[in-house]
């Protein structure tokens, strides 16, 4: 069985007129993509059709001229024959540059579509990513942005094409014999409710799978990529995992069935209804030639023009088959490009200066989307200018969250963060990001070059290595970076070539370093040395004051040993502020700081209260209380 969650589908929207939306849309996308070439395109078409109607007139004249009693001289026909090798070689020309810029229109369409997107997802926040609503949108318009534009544009320039054809074969069917041409306007009905019935019936199909077929290539990556290779292989979960792919193709493949047969049903009633039009529409010219109405070159023609309109109208149905299924892309990128809007409501603001005196945080309460309890519940304290302040706390304390609201990457849902009594609502979000340098816990690891990674800590900055060194050396990484087989120029990813993997430790040394790189008032640190080694650390909190000085540092670290030196330590329990003072402050008030000091302290003491030390240490036995401050 297929998980619930996996089969909550959006509700299918049908209706004819949604459908001429869909194409409305799809114009004006490829229009907005490539004018240009969708001009030329356009253009080469319109020919074309031209071309068609000419050949078909240049046909019944020689016919006429050929059979139509009387004989016709050599000469007679010879300007028709000219005329007609030239509509050909015409014909011939416009459907190469068709073919041409139709390539063309279909990569620019695809950048389009993928520029659009990447536009409004750069102007989302943090909050937006936690919105189902924007989640669901993003996931959708990606999956379809890969493969869709190609096929959207395909559709609609060969229905363009087959459509300017038809109508051009058709209006000179009307001007040899306006019965026939009425008549085979028959043909059309069949074959055109048929052949989009097809394409409706897969656009039904393509709404109700989409969220199922997210789920199949979540799964699909974390089956096939290296990032959760490691995780898959230790928890032996690729059966468990292969299994929920399987179900999850199972199902698709079942309503996959089921639409195919419903496109054969209605495969079947069009092609049966058209043979019997164009049965009904060839016994017609027989009796019309038989009474004389039609003479043989005109039934000559008319039979060939039926033929290549019937082929046309097989092509305009192919066509439009290839649109449904790429026109959820239009829909999935229009409610999308909606979200807009909204999102750039975020981004204006006064501008920041480049430093500050003190930060208030007042009476701020926040609660992620979706979540059941605020994160953080009425938290008020001040961080001064150039201040080293710890946040500690157990896990989900809301420590990350408060980081978080201060680097202005959520807004407090109530109360508010002020920089100098300006509310951080009211600057733009952009420039104050500007004055923070982050470090989080789960940092990125760029597949850049070393040197790349230090510098992406602010791009704007154009500096010579010595100042990327500087960082490294400061965050205890040069030395490794210097010793990697191109130096800093090593790509720092094995999944390329000539690329190499650092261990999880040398990783947050380059962080580190990419944070030091920054030229930010204000420092964000958290857990910097989580994966450290004890010496690392150890220089690290060493150097911490005489890196930042003059900055301002929020530190978060479950680490007592290293929170200890900070100015002030800030400690939140289940998302409130309980206590907030110095470590000997804290210490002698024997609250819950206290209490995970004198814990964690007394894992490296033995029975005596002493710090254990190996037989025949050097070191001096260190013993006194752990509570000193
Ligand atoms: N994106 C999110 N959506 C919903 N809830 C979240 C989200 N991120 C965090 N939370 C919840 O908010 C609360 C505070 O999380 P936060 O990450 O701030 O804790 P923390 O003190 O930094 O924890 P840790 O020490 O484990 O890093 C937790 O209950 C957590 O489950």
């Amino acid at each position: 069985m297929v998980d619930s969650g996996m089969l909550l589908a959006t509700p299918v929207r049908s209706g004819r007129r949604r459908r001429f939306r869909a194409v409305g849309a799809a114009v004006r996308l490829v229009w907005q993509a490539g004018r240009r070439e969708f001009l030329i395109v356009a253009g080469a078409q319109v020919a074309m059709g031209f071309a068609t109607f000419v050949l078909i007139v240049q046909a019944q004249q020689v016919l006429t001229k050929l059979f139509g009693g009387g004989g016709a001289a050599p000469g007679g026909i010879a300007l028709n024959v000219v005329v007609f090798l030239a509509t050909n070689v015409l014909i011939a020309v416009a459907q190469s540059i068709i073919a041409n810029w139709r390539t063309v229109l279909q990569e620019r369409t695809g950048i389009h579509v993928c520029d659009e997107i990447i536009k409004v997802t750069c102007l989302a926040e943090l909050d937006d990513f936690d919105d189902a609503t924007f989640h669901d949108r993003l996931q959708r318009v990606q999956a379809s942005a890969l493969s869709r534009p190609a096929q959207l544009v395909n559709g609609l320039v060969q229905q363009a094409q087959s459509l300017i054809v038809l109508i051009a074969s058709w209006v000179a069917l009307m001007l040899i014999q306006p019965v026939l041409g009425l008549c085979v306007l028959a043909v059309f009905i069949p074959v055109w409710i048929g052949g989009t019935r097809r394409g409706e019936h897969y656009f039904e199909f393509a709404h109700e799978t989409a969220p199922v077929d997210r789920n199949r290539v979540y799964l699909f990556a974390q089956l096939t990529t290296r990032d959760a290779a490691k995780e898959v292989r230790a928890f032996n979960l690729a059966d468990h995992l292969r299994n929920r792919w399987r179900r999850i193709m199972d199902f698709r493949l079942e309503n996959m069935r089921t639409m195919l047969g419903k496109q054969l049903r209605s495969s079947l009633i069009s092609s049966l209804g058209s043979n019997v039009v164009v049965g009904a529409v060839a016994v017609g010219l027989v009796v019309l030639y038989q009474r004389g109405v039609l003479t043989v070159a005109e039934m000559a023609t008319v039979a060939g023009t039926l033929v290549l309109f019937t082929q046309r109208l097989t092509d305009s149905v192919m066509a439009a088959n290839d649109f449904f299924e790429a026109a959820p892309l239009v829909e999935d990128l229009q409610e999308f490009l909606e979200l807009e809007p909204s999102l750039r409501a975020n981004r204006d603001g006064h501008s920041p200066g480049t430093s500050f005196g003190a930060i208030r945080v007042d009476d701020v309460s926040f609660t992620y989307q979706g979540a059941q309890r605020p994160a953080l519940e009425n938290v008020s304290f001040t961080i001064g200018s150039g201040e080293v302040v710890a946040l500690v706390g157990e896990n989900g304390s809301g420590k990350t969250t408060l980081a978080k609201l201060l680097a202005g990457l959520y807004p407090p849902r109530s109360g508010s963060v002020r920089i100098d009594d300006v509310d951080l609502r009211d600057i733009d979000a952009r420039q104050w990001r500007e004055n923070v340098a982050v470090l989080f816990q789960d940092f990125l690891k760029y597949a850049f070059s070393a040197e790349e990674n230090i510098r992406i800590g602010s791009t704007g900055k154009k500096t010579d290595l010595d100042e990327v060194r500087a960082a490294a050396r400061a965050a205890g990484a040069d030395d490794f970076l210097s010793a990697l087989p191109h130096g800093y120029e090593t790509l720092l990813s094995p999944q390329f070539a000539r690329g190499q993997d650092l261990s999880l430790g040398q990783w947050q040394r380059v962080a580190l370093a990419r944070a030091f790189y920054r030229d930010a008032p204000l420092v964000i640190l958290d857990e910097p040395s989580a994966s450290l080694d004890a010496r690392a650390e150890r220089a690290l909190f060493d150097s911490v004051r005489e890196l930042y000085a003059g900055r301002t540092v929020v530190l978060i670290s479950h680490r007592f040993s290293t929170v200890r030196t900070a100015d002030r330590i800030v400690v939140l329990k289940d998302g409130r502020i309980i206590e907030n003072g110095t470590h000997a402050t804290l210490m002698s008030a024997g609250g819950l700081y206290a209490e995970l000091f004198t814990m964690q302290a007394s894992g490296f003491l033995d029975e005596d209260g002493g710090l254990f030390a190996e037989e025949g240490d050097d070191d001096v036995l260190i013993r006194g209380s752990v509570t000193d401050g």
